[in-house]
């Protein structure tokens, strides 16, 4: 018999951040994570990210009694049990029974709490296995190294406002130097993609979009290309775009983008999924999307209208488990998967990089924020890129990261003292240009 869960902690935490831009407004200058550490009964522990904001602490702690006295063999069960009362609570607050109508937005709302549940246990039951958690997903470890992309940011002047933005906290390099300060033209996106790959060694590059007018963010697409013609390049203006807008900007640039992330959304009468399905048929360009094709009854729609080239399965929205569910799928009906991010510390670097080590086939680099934060680590060791990739070794039990509990201490300690709670993007756009408001059609700053 294995070790019993003596104590299952949640703890929310904040970090810092750049005033990044995208369509819903300003990143604010602290972003917000839920930490649970789960202790067994020899005294190891496992440890989960997950998005911030108080209704996840609260839905996380509503499972402590779920989870505490069950043995780790027992993980399967207790997530069953979480996810049975969570979609209670979730269809109860909405006035329902859970019903088939309101299954993919309890799917949505109860899944990255029991990512906080399961993920734990996981690296739990590794550790007393002697195994990688990427072992006890899909059918096993693939992979030892997993490619990541750089996550590129028009960035706001923060002196323009009166936040307390982080800033001159690192000048050991360029990226050092640049991640904090303004950047709002292609010259400073390319700026930003060499510092980021002589620190971190990217090979691919995603530019958040919906910020300028789309033509001179196809610029910033085309002169990053200019820069680095070897590199895998993608936009993502999460949906900002009409269709025929988004096919006359990307028509003709198969060489230049890799993919295009939810170049458009819902118009009229056709869903989201119906007009990324037209863009891919009249561009020929590969779709991504973390949008549209976000749980399994969106996946068998955009299947069937052949609208999603690439699901973006973050681990945080689909559990472990169920991203490398999504993987193999992927692999065996000719998509292919890769991963959405949100900003996160190590652990959910770690908790990315076990599930890629899991996925079938090819992949494509994953999403990751982490570039804006290196160095607010949360575990001992820090996490190291090499190449643009995070290695998973077969011989470290786990998901890999050692909390260390002087480090969580601060963190929770920089959320209580900053009156940190859910994230809103309007809000910091607004103490950039009063009174703005968020219009899911019209770019942050073409306004
Ligand atoms: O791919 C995406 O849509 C994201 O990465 C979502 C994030 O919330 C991103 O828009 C951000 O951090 O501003
Ligand atoms: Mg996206």
């Amino acid at each position: 018999m294995l070790p019993t869960i003596t104590t299952m902690e949640v703890i929310p935490v904040a970090g810092y951040d750049s005033m990044l831009l995208n369509l819903a407004g300003a990143h604010e200058p602290f972003f917000t994570r839920n930490i649970v550490v789960m202790t067994d009964s020899d005294g190891l522990t496992g440890v989960a990210e997950v998005p911030g904001g108080e209704v996840i602490t609260k839905r996380l702690e509503a499972c402590i009694p779920l989870v505490e006295g069950r043995s780790v063999s027992e993980y399967k069960d207790v997530v069953q049990r979480c996810r049975a009362m969570l979609e209670r609570q979730v269809a109860g607050a909405a006035g329902g029974t859970g019903a088939e109508t309101a299954h993919a937005q309890i799917f949505k709302k109860v899944t990255n709490v029991l990512t906080g549940v399961e993920t734990p246990m996981l690296d739990l039951l590794g550790k007393h296995l002697g195994v990688p958690v990427a072992a006890l997903l899909g059918d096993g470890q693939v992979r030892d190294r997993v490619r990541f992309l750089a996550y590129l940011f028009y960035v706001g002047d923060y002196r323009r406002t009166d936040m307390p933005y982080l800033h001159d906290d690192d000048d050991s390099d360029a990226w050092g130097r640049i991640r904090r300060e303004p950047a709002l033209d292609a010259d400073a996106i390319v700026r930003q993609a060499e510092a980021a790959q002589e620190r971190f060694g990217f090979h691919d590059f995603k530019l958040k979009g919906g910020v300028f007018e789309p033509a001179k963010e196809i610029e910033a697409v085309k002169a990053l290309k200019e820069r680095f013609p070897e590199a895998r390049i993608t936009i993502d203006p999460n949906a900002a775009w009409s269709l025929d807008e988004a096919v006359e900007l990307c028509r003709g640039l198969e060489g230049t983008l890799t993919y295009v992330e939810d170049p458009c959304g819902a118009e009229g009468r056709f869903s989201s999924r119906e007009t990324m399905a037209e863009f891919h048929r009249r561009t020929g360009l590969a779709t991504a999307t973390n949008m549209c094709d976000t749980d399994w009854r969106e996946m068998k729609n955009a299947i069937r209208l052949d609208s999603v080239t690439i699901p973006l399965a973050d681990p945080h929205f689909w559990t472990m488990t169920g991203c490398v569910r999504v993987a193999q799928l992927c692999h065996d009906l000719d998509m292919t998967w890769g991963v959405h991010s949100n900003n996160h510390f190590d652990i959910s670097l770690a908790m990315v990089a076990q599930a890629a080590a899991a996925a079938p086939g090819r992949i494509n680099a994953c999403d990751t924020h982490y570039m804006w934060q290196d160095g607010q680590f949360l575990g001992t060791k820090a996490p190291e890129f090499e190449d643009g990739c995070v290695t998973v070794p077969r011989d470290v039990p786990g998901l890999g990261v050692e909390i260390d509990r002087a480090k969580l201490e601060a963190a929770h300690r920089l959320y209580v003292d900053n009156n940190c709670g859910t994230r809103d993007d309007a809000r910091g756009m607004q103490c950039y240009i009063p009174g703005w408001q968020y219009d899911p059609h019209r770019p942050a700053m073409a306004r």
